[in-house]
């Protein structure tokens, strides 16, 4: 592993704020940029979850909502608020459904209108996105060929023919989840083209597709110019109404009327977080290549692999093309796992030694993962770490497989388990796990390369890239150099440069990582053990 480190120009005086919230599986996080791109300020806060049956996942946008507010009053105390320039958000890809009045409606057959939000990882939908993809619809070339259960159309299907009274006959707005945060906090209900483009079936060129609704059993939506789900679409980053309302500016801490932009799907915001990432003077082959060559891979508790290109790439498993939903301008390919910060706790926690790792961890004062990152050390003695698992193997589809074999039908599988319940085993299952993810991003970049991407460096962040084993088997695995940024919570700076386009500071988003960038990533850090 090698260090780099650049001169910055951060010690002129913060004149303006930017205001970043990501919402994201198992959080929310808030973050105060300064116009440099210096994270100033960070809180977390826990958001709800529930899975009333197995691959139920459903949450509350009420929830999420004060979490959001709590998070964003933490970040900006002490601060002069008329600074704060621009807000911006940016959230999983969770359907919120909301009657006519924009009150909650429930997506579960209890009625209960508090859980109205079908979380981006609930395969409830599985007949209808069969049904769905049987159409052959020519909008399924923009997904990979494949529609996913974990996209809007199989869901909405599912509301519709499951909880026809309770729920779809009441809908007024059916929201992805950055796109309720940016009405929540404007009263605008335009919705952004990075969730219309990517998980809606929404052409950036030609719109929606009425044929496809139809075809589907969905015709309901095309109503009143497509109503429900959205009939003005903004670029992310464009500035919405009159700003922020004053009842959400009270609930948020800040004053009414600061700049609010269109949202960022979470890995999108990531990738727009890292991808133009200067690292000019680190010896790294892509500071000498188009900014296509860079794979940004966004790992929390799933990874989404996120790769630009001029011209439209269609690759069989892999979502998109996308035009603009990402970097203006570009198309976009998202490969995925659906889990994978998900699967390593699933694993780790089910292990019998999970109480003993607890133990050791706290008495040292260490994560239970640098923990079993020390213990890895200590056991593989002179041999490389990899070694560890050359009878131990993992295949990581525990959650269906997203790319690039799109099935979700498949499931996890571990060989080569024996009778042993120690804390060796766990820490070594740990790493096969490891391992298995990153060989699903190789057969991920594998695909894309065939298809026409030229690949050459990866830009990680996102919970897993604080992970040095998750980071270092990325690498190992691949072949490629990994960048991390010294700003570990990119996927903020993401949302902060989106409030930053929308106050007007900046001209364009592409603009923004020219002039924002350089400060931000003052500090790479590269993982290139081969
Ligand atoms: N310091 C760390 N070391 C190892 N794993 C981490 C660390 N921080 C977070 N993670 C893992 O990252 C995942 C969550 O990432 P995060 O980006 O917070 O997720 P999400 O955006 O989906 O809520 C979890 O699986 C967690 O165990
Ligand atoms: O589908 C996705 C992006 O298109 C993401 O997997 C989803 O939004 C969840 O993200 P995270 O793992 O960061 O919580």
């Amino acid at each position: 592993m090698v260090e780099g480190t650049m001169m910055s120009g951060r010690d002129q005086e913060p004149s303006h704020y930017y205001v970043g919230i990501d919402v994201g599986t198992g959080s929310v996080r808030a973050a105060l940029v300064d116009q440099r791109g210096l994270l100033l300020a960070f809180a977390e806060q826990p958001i709800k979850k529930w899975e009333p049956q197995f691959n139920h996942h459903e949450q509350s946008s009420e929830d999420i909502w004060a979490a959001c507010c709590l998070v964003t009053k933490e970040v900006v105390q002490g601060i002069d608020a008329h600074r704060i320039r621009g807000l911006g958000f940016d959230a999983t890809c969770s359907l919120v459904v909301l009657d006519k009045e924009f009150h909650p409606l429930p997506v579960n057959h209890e009625g209960d209108s508090s859980r109205n939000v079908i979380m981006w990882l609930d395969h409830r939908a599985v007949s209808q996105v069969h049904r769905i993809n049987e159409t052959k619809h020519r909008v399924l070339q923009y997904v990979g060929g494949v529609m996913s259960v974990e996209m809007q159309a199989p869901k909405l299907l599912w509301l519709k023919e499951n909880l026809r009274e309770i729920c779809w006959d009441k809908a007024g707005h059916f929201f992805d989840l950055p796109d309720f945060l940016s009405w929540k906090a404007t009263g605008v209900t335009a919705r952004s083209l990075c969730s219309l483009v990517c998980k809606w079936t929404y052409s950036a060129e030609k719109g929606w597709d009425d044929s496809f609704w139809k075809m589907i059993g969905l015709e309901d939506l095309i109503d009143d110019n497509y109503s429900k789900i959205g009939n003005l679409v903004l670029l992310p980053g464009a500035s919405l109404g009159i700003g922020l309302t004053p009842e959400a500016a009270r609930e948020l801490g800040l004053p009414s009327g600061i700049a609010v932009a269109a949202s960022l799907i979470d890995a999108h915001a990531g990738g727009l977080g890292v991808i133009g990432a200067d690292v000019r003077g680190h010896g790294l082959t892509c500071e000498r290549q188009p900014v296509t060559s860079r794979l940004a891979v966004i790992c929390g508790t799933s990874s989404c692999h996120m790769g630009i290109s001029k011209d439209p790439v269609f690759v069989p498993g892999v979502w998109g093309p996308y035009f603009s939903a990402m970097v203006p301008g570009f198309w976009l390919n998202e490969g995925g796992q659906s889990v994978t910060g998900k699967l390593i706790d699933h694993m780790v926690q089910g292990h019998p030694a999970f109480p003993e790792l607890q133990a050791k961890a706290t008495a040292r004062c260490q994560s239970i993962y640098a923990y079993l990152n020390g213990h890895l050390d200590l056991i593989k003695k002179a041999q490389p770490v990899g070694f560890l698992t050359v009878d131990l193997h993992v295949w990581p589809d525990f959650h269906g497989n997203r790319s690039p074999l799109a099935d979700l039908t498949l499931k996890g599988m571990v060989t080569g388990l024996t009778l042993s319940q120690d804390l060796d085993d766990l820490a070594i299952l740990y790493l096969a796990t490891v391992q298995a993810i990153a060989f699903g991003t190789r057969f991920i970049i594998e695909t894309m390369e065939a298809a026409g991407h030229s690949l050459s460096t990866l830009f990680l962040c996102g919970g897993l890239s604080k992970n040095p084993l998750f980071v270092q088997m990325h690498a190992d695995i691949t072949g490629m150099p990994v960048v991390l940024s010294q700003e570990v919570e990119s996927v903020l700076v993401g949302a902060a440069i989106l409030g930053a386009c929308a106050s007007g500071d900046f001209t364009s988003v592409q603009l923004l990582q020219v002039e924002f960038f350089p400060g931000c990533f003052s500090r790479l850090a590269f993982y290139l053990e081969l």
